[in-house]
């Protein structure tokens, strides 16, 4: 399993930082402690190096503040809590794409998480289209992070989309070998986010360390984060 789970994921070489960085303006940034950025709207959740690329990738990019509430999040950490307690956090395989990671795949889930899940489905996959069986589970510790990657096209399909749960993030992307083209996506706590077609084939993504974690001149302090991923498979 960690090894399927791990051939989903294709490294990339991280490329030089990119800070500081000239953002566009306009994001407000003050709200509740919880999610410390909301309320922004979803459009002020992605920033880029230019606004053509925020225009043109942003058609296939999402992120959806407050897709779930405060109790679904609750019954999906009750869910998925005690099989993560019994796994190590892992920080030491430094090939891996991810750093201060557990994680696991789930196949059957109650019915609060299943009708979670099923809006997830319905908003982010087209009818009919073949969905990878597991949903993948990562935990990442509060120092974990993920490197630039592209998920595998022998794996997974045109669309991953993940809940975030417990912490707010910041996911970069990156177009391969083009590197000042990026997006940055900031995921609040609850949210989720849609990776389509060119953002998931042509730009790698990365889920960025506490300490790197920085949106339109905003700190976003990263806690421990869960994700909750669905994704099709290829055609
Ligand atoms: O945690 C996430 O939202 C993304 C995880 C990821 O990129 C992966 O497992 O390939
Ligand atoms: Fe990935
Ligand atoms: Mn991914």
């Amino acid at each position: 399993m960690k090894l399927l789970l791990t051939l989903v994921r294709r490294i990339h070489k991280p490329h030089p930082c990119r800070f500081p960085r000239c953002l566009s303006s306009g994001a407000g940034s003050s709200g509740p402690a919880d999610s410390g950025l909301l309320p922004l709207r979803d459009e002020e959740l992605i920033v880029g190096s230019s606004r053509q690329l925020v225009q043109r990738l942003g058609a296939q990019v999402e992120v959806r503040a407050d897709f779930i509430s405060e109790e679904e999040e609750g019954a999906l950490m009750q869910e998925l809590e005690p099989g993560l307690r019994k796994k190590r956090y892992e920080f030491d395989h430094w090939d891996d794409a991810i750093h201060g990671y557990r994680e696991t795949e789930r196949v059957k889930w109650g019915a609060a998480c299943e009708e979670v899940l099923s809006r997830v489905r319905s908003v982010a996959f087209g009818e009919g289209s073949p969905l990878l069986g597991p949903v993948h589970v990562l935990d990442l510790d509060k120092a974990g992070y993920i490197k630039p990657h592209i998920d595998s096209v022998k794996f997974c399909g045109s669309t991953i989309a993940g809940l975030s749960l417990l912490s707010d993030s910041i996911m970069r992307l990156v177009k391969e070998g083009a590197p000042s083209e990026w997006l940055d996506l900031l995921l609040p706590r609850r949210s989720l986010y849609i990776l389509r077609d060119q953002a998931r084939y042509d730009f790698t993504h990365e889920i960025l360390k506490d300490e790197e974690s920085v949106f339109h001149g905003l700190r976003v302090p990263r806690q421990r984060r869960i994700s909750v991923i669905c994704r099709n498979l290829p055609v």
